[in-house]
């Protein structure tokens, strides 16, 4: 199968056309565009048969070099593909793996552009070239987040108000492809299983990220909802005190869009030195500019900070890898950043790291003899790593994910309204608290004790409103706690279901209705109708975001009018996949329909 490969950076557009399939893998044409400067482009290509070339071309822009690509591969005789591949940097939470992009999550993606506006409007303008040039083919999504998801809400959460939470504020993590073929690779190097190591990934190139892999999963990236913070890249700053929005604001009477436009493109390097090419800074340093030295200092010193916090988060380090443009090519900058790492048992060997020769996929030590921590430094990969998923996902049959928000319930009760007055006294009502999302439905300010032979659980919520028959829902778990065994059932159906006993403040219940809610989806019926549903079905949910996802069986979908369509589960389930509130479940199966 030939698979063309678009991944379009920053600062470059690289293309590949791969020949994958029957377990070979052949990389027919290498090529990139990069250094836009005064109106062309550096253009490098080279074919697995030999040929080859390199020089300025008059293309402005990555959008002139996007659409110079179907005649420049028809020049060089490639004139059939079967698939394209696109890096695509934002995906958000809704892309965990390869998607096709099709008119339904083009939408989502573009929905995206604000949070990666160097990136994803050119992966999309590749996107739209790609439709236009080989409408036949199909064109999937490789993104750049999608290798972090893995990432533990402790890392992923941001310090602020629920409501920006709500509003997804949240660290994603970028360059995934890359550090996750460069962790592979040099897990090939060292032999080992990448799921037995902890390795600390360095991306240096226009964009810069580190990653800290632990035994084969993202744990942590230094980018975060946007591809600005964390190092200091070519145009964009890294880390920056949030405090300086209000003080620039005030100081410069600058509007937050001036303060993120001069982030992103007037920033790192650029504002440093003047130039954002890291071959500038290291020329005019060694030429005595004070300003390209501090530059070079600064760089290396956050790249440093990063790999020290990222070693501590995973608790040891096995390898350090360095790759992009950077890492790879800039000996003095991998020694500036390992140099004063010797404490953690990173020692380089000087004369290895100046002679780094990457050619075919090589992969060299550069670690001193001797020394604990592995280095190792090579050539990211991106376009093979994205033509190898690809390949991947056009082999797997047709599974269709649907996102459903996944709520955790813990115990609670509903009351009917006689018990309600045997509870809290002759003529009371329930009164709301909060609302839930379920329209109609509250958290009620009552409270009651549920009590077993064994053991009780004071301060349990009672949801409103009343209903025809009480019914109290608990885990598992905690029918140990009271020690009463309870039937796994759907709300509402409560004939035969244990007695407990529940506590009032003005008296007490002997009643039937304690049941462990059997897994359900509230779902509104239009998107029932969308998805092709029926009541009582049942699905199967993926919530594999999480550092211990797990596939529930069994989900039974509950069609309600006016539903806010959403999952439920209870404590147990949800800390038995790690998961927390907010997290996404995906509905998979062969006959949903998108
Ligand atoms: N020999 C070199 N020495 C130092 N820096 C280099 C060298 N070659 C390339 N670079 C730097 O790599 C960066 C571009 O990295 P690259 O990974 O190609 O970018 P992108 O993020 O656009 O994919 C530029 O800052 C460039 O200066
Ligand atoms: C996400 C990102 O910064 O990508 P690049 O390095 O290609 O600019
Ligand atoms: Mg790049």
């Amino acid at each position: 199968m030939r698979i063309l490969v678009f991944n379009a950076g920053s600062s470059s557009l690289k293309f590949g056309l791969f020949d994958t399939g029957n377990g070979a893998e052949r990389h027919l044409l290498k090529a990139g565009y990069d250094r836009f400067r005064d109106g062309g482009c550096d253009l490098r290509w080279s074919t697995d048969d030999g040929r080859g070339g390199q020089g300025r071309v008059p293309l402005a822009d990555l959008g002139a070099a996007i659409a110079a690509v179907p005649g420049f591969l028809a020049e060089q005789g490639f004139d059939w593909i079967d698939a394209v591949g696109h890096r695509i940097a934002h995906g958000g939470a809704g892309f965990a793996a390869p998607a096709p992009l099709d008119d339904t999550t083009l939408p989502e993606i573009e929905a995206l552009t604000p949070l990666a506006p160097l990136h994803n409007p050119a992966n999309l303008a590749a996107v739209a070239l790609a439709r236009a040039t080989w409408p036949e083919v199909p064109q999937y999504g490789v993104f750049d987040t999608s290798f972090h998801l893995t990432n533990p809400a402790f890392a992923t959460t941001y310090a602020v108000p629920e409501v920006w939470r709500q509003a997804g504020l949240r660290r994603f993590g970028f360059h995934g492809t890359s550090h996750k073929y460069v962790a592979l690779r040099a897990a090939e190097v060292i032999g080992q299983p990448l799921d037995r190591l902890q390795v600390i990934s360095c991306h240096l190139g226009n964009g810069a990220s580190v990653c800290a892999i632990n035994r084969g999963r993202s744990m942590d990236s230094s980018m975060g909802l946007t591809p600005l913070e964390g190092l200091v890249m070519g145009t964009r700053s890294g880390d920056v005190d949030p405090g300086a929005f209000g003080y620039l604001s005030r100081e410069l009477g600058l509007s937050i869009p001036q303060i993120e436009a001069a982030l992103y493109n007037d920033s790192g390097l650029k504002a440093l030195t003047g130039s954002p090419d890291m071959r500038d800074a290291e020329d005019r340093a060694a030429a005595g500019d004070a300003a390209a030295q501090l530059a070079i200092e600064i760089y290396a010193y956050r790249a440093r900070k990063y790999i020290g916090a990222y070693a501590a988060a995973m608790g040891g380090v096995d390898a350090i890898v360095f790759t992009g443009g950077i890492g790879e090519n800039s000996a003095s900058m991998r020694r500036r950043i390992c140099d004063g790492l010797e404490f953690m048992g990173v020692t380089l060997d000087h004369d290895r790291n100046a002679r780094v020769d990457l050619a075919d996929r090589a992969a060299p030590e550069l670690q001193a003899w001797g020394a604990r921590v592995r280095v190792i430094v090579t050539e990211t990969a991106e376009q093979l790593q994205i033509a190898r998923e690809v390949a991947q996902a056009m082999a797997q049959p047709v599974r269709v994910a649907l996102t459903v928000p996944v709520a955790v319930s813990a115990r609670h009760v509903h009351l009917s309204q006689a018990h309600v007055e045997a509870l809290f006294g002759p003529g009371a009502t329930l009164t709301a608290e909060f609302p839930l999302r379920q329209p109609g439905n509250f958290g009620a300010h009552q409270k009651v004790t549920v009590e077993g032979p064994k053991g009780r659980f004071e301060n349990v919520r009672v949801l409103g409103p009343t209903r025809g028959r009480t019914q109290i829902e608990v885990s598992r778990t905690d029918t140990f706690v009271l020690g009463i065994d309870a039937p796994v059932r759907l709300s509402g159906d409560l004939d035969g279901t244990p007695r407990v006993r529940l506590v009032g403040p003005a008296g007490q219940v002997e009643t039937d209705g304690l049941i462990i809610a059997a897994r359900h989806i509230h779902m509104h019926p239009d998107d029932a109708a969308r998805w092709g549903l029926t009541d009582g079905q049942e699905v199967e949910v993926e919530v594999a975001g999480t550092g211990r996802g797990i596939t529930f069986a069994h989900t039974v979908v509950r069609i309600q009018k006016d539903a806010f369509t959403e999952m439920h589960i209870d404590t147990d389930e949800a800390n038995a996949g790690g998961i927390v509130a907010g997290a996404d479940g995906a509905l998979v199966g062969p006959g949903l329909c998108r």
